[in-house]
């Protein structure tokens, strides 16, 4: 079954278009990462997607019905980017609250535990820390032993241990059969937990694919010199960008283009190879058609 469907969804906030003919379906059981560069259009699909927003045009579906009726969104569990906690109740509270619009909550000590919280149950939430707020608010999805559960950019600014304590959680979620719909920016949070990633660009799919081939697409370096004239014809060159006497192409096959660039015998001095950012592989691809659609 699908459990969560945006069919030829468009989204404008004023001229900005946010999401631009989206169509994604996340099938139950599945663990979908939605990766992307700031501004790529992830909340508003993840608001549209959740009921928080209507679509200009198209449509979305939640379990099949519509995400803005409270009695599909009973089997939703969110955690939006940014959360506002009731200060002055305690972490125990705050779950006890959320817990009580549910029919079969999951027990308090035993969601505390699973996020790595037990020891912050009787802690005002007003006095955690910026890291211990996100914890909280992520179980919070899970409070209600959700169906579906979408979260945007769940781990941004928490440490390592504590994004690896939350991945456990969430793969542990995922493996009893639960569906998960997660943002980020970071490749490695999404090769970590999910099976198929999408990639969104300037409100676009770039790419829908399993998490290997999407690697390959953005594993893209950036191999730069300096060059009187044109650079010789090389191969698995994604993209080439010249900045006054510096050539840049970008493959994803760096030591294959290095090799062939030194075997064309030109007289290329000050040699680099570095990783390119997510945002550069993304413009790589959106210039590339070919490789988006692969
Ligand atoms: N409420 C709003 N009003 C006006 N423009 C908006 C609004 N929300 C989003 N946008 C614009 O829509 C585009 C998509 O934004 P969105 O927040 O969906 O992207 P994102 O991929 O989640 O980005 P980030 O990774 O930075 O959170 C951006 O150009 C953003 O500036």
């Amino acid at each position: 079954m699908i459990l969560a469907e945006a069919i030829e969804v468009t989204r404008r906030y004023g001229d900005v278009i946010a999401l631009d003919n989206v169509s994604l379906q996340v099938a139950e059981g599945e663990l979908v990462g939605l990766l992307g560069p700031n501004g790529a259009g992830k909340t508003t699909l993840a608001s549209l997607i959740t009921g928080v927003r209507r679509p200009d045009q198209g449509r979305v579906t939640l379990c099949g019905g519509d995400p803005r009726d409270p009695r599909t969104r009973k089997a939703l569990g969110v955690t939006p980017q940014e959360t506002g906690l009731p200060a002055t109740l305690r972490v125990g509270e705050v779950v006890d609250f959320v817990a009580a619009h549910y029919p079969d909550p999951v027990p308090r000590a035993e969601l505390l535990d699973q996020f790595g919280i037990a020891d912050l149950a009787k802690r005002q939430t007003g006095g955690l820390s910026g890291g211990q707020k996100r914890r909280l608010a992520i179980a919070l999805a899970f409070v209600g032993r959700p169906r579906v559960v979408v979260l945007d950019e769940p781990t941004t600014g928490l440490d390592v241990q504590s994004r690896r304590g939350l991945w456990d959680a969430i793969k542990a979620y995922h493996a009893g059969g639960g569906t998960v719909l997660l943002s980020s920016h970071y490749l490695e949070e999404i090769e970590a937990l999910a099976d198929r990633v999408v990639v969104l660009g300037h409100g676009r799919v770039l790419a829908d694919d399993t998490v290997t081939a999407v690697r390959g697409m953005v594993g893209v370096r950036r191999v730069s010199f300096a060059l009187a004239g044109e650079p010789p014809a090389l191969p698995g060159v994604v993209a080439v960008e010249r900045h006054e006497d510096r050539t840049h192409l970008l493959t994803p096959d760096s030591d294959a283009l290095v090799r062939a660039l030194v075997a064309s015998d030109v007289d290329f001095r000050d040699l680099e190879v570095a990783p390119t950012s997510l945002e550069e592989a993304f413009l790589a691809i959106t210039k590339e058609p070919a490789t988006a659609a692969a």
